[in-house]
């Protein structure tokens, strides 16, 4: 199913954005901080602040998301449409189990998952019994991961979801996430890092104050960038470094 962005404002903050994304397409979308790529993130699933609005549209196969009502949205999410969010905390609930915590989207959309499946897809076999406290801050991003993937989302979006995280186990997360990712599933991958979005996407948009001044494969990007903002996020990239 093809994300389609068009024409996607969200007051002067983010302007005129057009992208899509294609069945089991990954794209990076890179920028610095306040470019306005977690509202475009925000604006797809229907999350956005209500001060905020967004014109423009964004269907999702033949369905237009802008506008749609909030009982439809959110039978979207987590279902088709799942985030994942730079900390882990936030989408998880101190005081429930993570094994009943990954189950949890598929009983809301109607679904029956064992926890020990989902848990073991991300490499915590054993854990349905912890709470998230009793995990480190990589083994929770893992069950934040089980739980947006459990009901085969057609688009995934990761906003920083490894910033938070230190080298090595950011490393593991971003393997995890290519891996775990059904063939089908598109992914959004947010980061200011380019030598992370390079690990993960074939495609990169680069964003600049609110709009897209430049998008191409990654390869195109990274080996002969036309911007010259994209040419300084690449200067100070450690990408050379890790290669
Ligand atoms: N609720 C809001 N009201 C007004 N301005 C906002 C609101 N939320 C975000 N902004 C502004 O919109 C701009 C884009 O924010 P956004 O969070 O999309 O940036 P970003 O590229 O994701 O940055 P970061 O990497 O720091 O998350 C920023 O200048 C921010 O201050």
């Amino acid at each position: 199913m093809t994300l389609s962005v068009r024409g996607l404002s969200v007051s002067s903050l983010v302007r005129d954005v057009s992208f899509e994304i294609g069945a089991g397409e990954r794209v990076g979308l890179i920028g610095e901080s306040g470019s306005g790529k977690s509202l475009t993130a925000l604006s797809i699933m229907g999350l956005l602040p209500d001060e905020l609005r967004a014109s423009g549209s964004i269907r999702l196969g033949d369905r237009e998301l802008l506008g749609m009502s909030e009982k439809d949205l959110s039978r979207l999410r987590g279902d088709e449409l799942a985030m994942v969010f730079q900390e882990p905390m936030t989408a998880l609930n101190p005081a429930m189990r993570v094994g009943r915590q990954v189950t949890e989207p598929g009983r809301i959309h109607g679904r029956r998952h064992r926890a020990e499946d989902l848990l073991d897809a991300v490499g915590l076999a054993g854990t349905a019994r912890a709470y998230p406290h009793q995990l480190s801050g990589g083994q929770r991003q893992r069950v934040v991961l089980a739980m947006a993937l459990a009901n085969e989302p057609s688009l995934l979006i990761c906003d920083e979801p490894t910033t938070a995280l230190d080298v090595t186990v950011q490393s593991q997360i971003l393997t995890l996430i290519k891996a775990a990712l059904s063939r089908e599933s598109a992914l959004l991958f947010i980061s200011h890092d380019l030598a992370v979005v390079a690990s993960v996407c074939e495609r990169v948009l680069v964003m600049l104050d609110g709009e897209i001044v430049e998008a191409g494969s990654t390869r195109e990007v990274l080996t002969a960038p036309k911007h010259e903002y994209t040419r300084k996020l690449l200067a100070a990239s450690d990408l050379e470094a890790r290669r």
